[in-house]
């Protein structure tokens, strides 16, 4: 596979080239501009929104996919991510690790049994990280179909932890995901970019890669 990766001088960009070391990097875009030593036939975007509409315009010139990890998207951006995946095939996920996706399907489809309870999430990343709330505790929220507070933690190198508390008078019960190494994340745009490359256009979740992979 020949990709792309938007982001390739950052802490994703250098998991991503690690995983991806079986396959060809032949375009990288970073704050130091767009370097091309070939056509990729998908994209690897884990950067930030300023950078989307490049993104966006090199995926249609090359006819290329996209996997787009990219959090603290604007509604807009969504829009124009939908737009190009009428051309290319897109995966868009604020988080690739398997766990956390079980985990979204396993809320949403219990959601109505914590009706009654208080429910709260915390979650604590690395302090270089310039986003808040994570893009995870936002789909976490979306699964579970309610509001719900989260609190944040910047500290140390922390890859990713997440933690949602359901409480009632009587109990707790708390449900925790951790990510040992961003090196999880990078593996699930990997699947998701062999997705991309025989998948039909259109608009794909990580949970649809993975239940793709389950059936190979
Ligand atoms: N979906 C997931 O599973 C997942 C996992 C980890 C990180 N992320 C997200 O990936 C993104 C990147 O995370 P990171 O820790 O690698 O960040 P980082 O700051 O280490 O790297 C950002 C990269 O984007 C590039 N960049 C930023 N602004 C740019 C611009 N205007 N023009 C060109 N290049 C630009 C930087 O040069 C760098 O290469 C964040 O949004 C983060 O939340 C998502
Ligand atoms: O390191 C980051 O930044 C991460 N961002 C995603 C999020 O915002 O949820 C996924 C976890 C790591």
């Amino acid at each position: 596979m020949r990709y792309g990766l938007v982001g390739s001088s950052g802490r994703m960009g250098h998991e991503i080239k690690e995983v991806f070391s079986a396959h060809e990097l032949v375009l990288e875009v970073d704050e130091s501009g767009i370097f091309r030593r070939g056509e990729p036939n998908v994209f690897v975007d884990f950067s930030n929104r300023s950078v989307l509409a490049t993104t966006l315009q090199l995926c249609s010139q090359y006819g290329a996919g996209l996997v787009i990890g990219t959090t603290a998207l604007a509604e807009e951006d969504m829009k124009a991510i939908k737009e190009l995946s009428n051309h290319v095939p897109v995966v868009q996920s604020y988080n690739f690790s398997t766990g956390i996706n079980i985990l979204k399907i396993l809320l949403r489809e219990s959601a109505s049994l914590f009706e009654g309870m208080d429910v709260e999430i915390i979650e604590t990343h690395h302090n270089k990280k310039k986003d808040v709330p994570s893009g995870t505790a936002i789909i976490l929220k979306e699964a579970l179909g309610r509001e719900v507070p989260v609190h944040s933690l910047r500290i140390g190198g922390v890859p990713g932890d997440h933690t949602i508390f359901f409480a009632n008078e009587g109990e707790v019960l708390q449900i925790s995901h951790h990510a040992i190494s961003r090196r999880v994340f990078a593996i699930g745009a990997l699947r998701a970019a062999e997705f991309c490359v025989s998948a039909k256009n259109g608009f794909y979740s990580f949970e649809e890669v993975l239940r793709w992979t389950q059936k190979r």
